[in-house]
């Protein structure tokens, strides 16, 4: 891997509302190397869908943010939404957990499908119908040309997430940000999902950043380690060392909790533990 694509600086966010400010994120800084893939991990409600979100932009109503966030060596930060909206897709594409909602109920898969490639590729409609096909075929979906004319709820769980990762593919983005891509899928299919997401980062030179809690996941597919609690970063190490020896007590006792799941090295066994992560018992900050 080589220097940062994306580099976060001191994020700061803060819910501001009339009964007064809610902080949620408090100087976030991490960096995604350009290739492969970055997991950002931590329990629930940590900041990570948040960090994630403001990448593209995507606060919610009420979170105000500040700090820095460098993609390429350019300031994403107060970005006009003009400015966002080049960036999104052909730049830096999202995965949202739970992919049918965020498919189109009312039309077929493949005018969906088609439409991000025309408007991403300026491609006619059989040129892109053609490619959504091959598209589809290359993440493994049986009889894309048939699946094509289906509407969303024709499909699985899991075929809905490749539906969702084809959408992203289409647009040749840079950086791929995957949002819990795997939470209510079967074990099986959340193991076969990520290997989808290993083989594409790597067939594509993309640059990819899984936001899971998943350390199972972790595990199995990831380069690097970006672990998030109660709105900060509290570790970052590459997948190795931060399996072998974890620099904070707050890593060790996640991994303690999910040991079972790490140490079988699979993608499906499991999920963090977070009544034990959330104790307020535990060790807190560095080692
Ligand atoms: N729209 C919102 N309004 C108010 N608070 C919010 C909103 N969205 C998130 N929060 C709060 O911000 C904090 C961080 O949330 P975030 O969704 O980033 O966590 P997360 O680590 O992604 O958790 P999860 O895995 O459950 O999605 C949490 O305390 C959450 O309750």
């Amino acid at each position: 891997m080589s220097a940062a694509l994306l580099e976060v600086r001191g994020l700061s966010g803060v819910f501001r509302t009339r009964a007064g400010d809610t902080p949620v994120l408090h100087d976030v800084s991490f960096d995604l190397p350009a290739g492969g893939i970055t997991a950002v991990v931590g329990e629930t409600g940590s900041g990570k869908s948040l960090t994630a979100l403001s990448i593209l932009g995507l606060q919610p109503p009420g979170l105000v943010t500040g700090g820095s966030i460098r993609f390429d060596g350019r300031e994403l930060m107060g970005l006009d939404e003009a400015g966002y909206r080049a960036l999104r897709g052909s730049q830096i594409a999202m995965v949202f957990q739970d992919a049918r909602s965020s498919l189109n109920p009312v039309l077929t898969v493949g005018r969906q499908l088609c439409d991000v490639a025309r408007l991403h590729r300026g491609l006619s409609r059989r040129d892109a119908a053609a490619l959504v096909e091959q598209t589809l075929a290359r993440v493994a979906i049986p009889e894309p040309r048939r699946r094509m004319a289906q509407y969303p709820h024709e499909f699985s769980g899991g075929m809905a997430q490749r539906v969702m990762i084809v959408m992203a593919l289409l647009c040749e983005p840079r950086l791929l940000l995957l949002d819990e891509p795997t939470t209510g899928l079967d074990v099986t299919t959340q193991a076969d999902v990520m290997e989808l997401i290993v083989a594409l980062t790597q067939e594509a030179g993309l640059t990819t950043c899984l936001v899971t809690h998943d350390l199972g996941l972790v595990g199995e597919a990831c380069d690097r380690v970006v672990v998030m609690r109660r709105g900060r970063v509290v570790e970052q190490a590459d997948a190795a060392t931060f399996f072998s020896d974890p620099a904070t007590d707050y890593a060790r006792t996640l991994l303690a909790a999910n040991r079972d799941t790490v140490d079988q090295g699979t993608a499906n066994q499991g999920t963090a533990n977070q009544d034990t992560a959330n104790q307020d018992t535990e060790p807190e900050g560095t080692a």
